[in-house]
């Protein structure tokens, strides 16, 4: 048995629409950040949710050597976190609230004090206390954004699934949560699959990145691997039509800057 995510043989899609067929992906270990990366509609959502098991597919998604299809609900929850692309919900539950219940709702036998105490922990990483007592419709758009990260956080699922979970917020925000996910994943307990389009936060924080190219269904994976060898230019113009260059920052890490648009050559380079 294999430990970490991997994927066999996945098919999903939408009535007439099929995304991806036969879709492998190598086993990824526990303790990597995984970025999901590829053009606008290319199925990255798509791809994250079947993983979740909230879209129908046929194949297998493997974790630790286990069919999450073969789980039952309450213990797929446990073991697989996600957050959507859409933020969460403006209610009127406060910040806390919404932590607590999120937390139940995966692992009901936890007790008071140790519920607490991992509330605390994930509000003190992602520096949130200040909102603890806020409803969540009185927040900001990456104020919830961050709570909503932070429900996936607490609930410490052995896979996270992050639909672009920066999407909504600065660059101070954006780093705070890429380093408190990458602190989680880093203690080895816990695999994160991040979808994201700053391709330059993939190389910085990532170790694995998984890269879709528009293209036939059965041929959408084009590249998978570390993310300073696997972003190229003649991969960047695949992917996305753009001309683009890799090259090194002062501190010596290495930048993609797209220069311009091009097509899309769907060549697997
Ligand atoms: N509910 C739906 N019904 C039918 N087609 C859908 C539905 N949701 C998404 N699609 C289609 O599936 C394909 C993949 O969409 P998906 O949202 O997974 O892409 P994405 O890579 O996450 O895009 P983005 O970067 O724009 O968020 C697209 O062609 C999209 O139009």
């Amino acid at each position: 048995m294999s430990a970490g995510l991997e994927l066999r043989r996945l098919s999903v899609g939408y009535p007439r629409r099929p995304v991806f067929e036969g879709l492998d992906l190598e086993c990824v270990a526990p303790g990597a950040l995984v970025a999901l990366v590829g053009p606008n509609a290319v199925g990255k959502s798509t791809l994250l949710k079947a993983i979740a098991g909230l879209r129908p597919a046929r194949g297998q998604v493997l974790l630790d050597g286990t069919d999450l299809a073969t789980l039952p609900p309450r213990a797929r929850l446990r073991r697989v976190g996600y957050l959507p692309q859409a933020l969460p919900q403006a209610t009127s539950l406060v910040a806390y609230e919404a932590m607590l219940s999120a937390l139940r709702a995966s692992r009901p036998e936890l007790g008071r004090e140790p519920a607490e105490a991992a509330i605390a922990g994930v509000f003190a990483a992602l520096e949130l206390d200040a909102l603890a007592l806020r409803p969540l419709a009185e927040l900001s758009g990456g104020q919830r954004q961050m709570v909503g990260l932070a429900q996936v956080l607490v609930r410490a699922p052995r896979l996270m699934l992050l639909d672009e979970p920066t999407s909504a917020l600065d660059l101070r925000w954006q780093l705070r949560v890429l380093h408190a996910v990458r602190a989680l994943v880093a203690e080895g307990r816990t695999l994160a699959v991040i979808a994201l389009h700053d391709l330059n936060l993939a190389l910085r924080f990532c170790d694995h990145i998984v890269v879709l190219g528009q293209g036939h269904p059965h041929n959408r994976l084009l590249a998978a691997g570390r993310p300073a060898e696997v972003l190229t230019p003649p991969l960047l113009q695949a992917a996305y039509g753009v001309r683009a260059r890799v090259e090194r920052c002062s501190l010596g890490h290495p930048l993609v800057l797209a220069d311009e648009a091009s097509s899309p050559t769907h060549d697997v380079p």
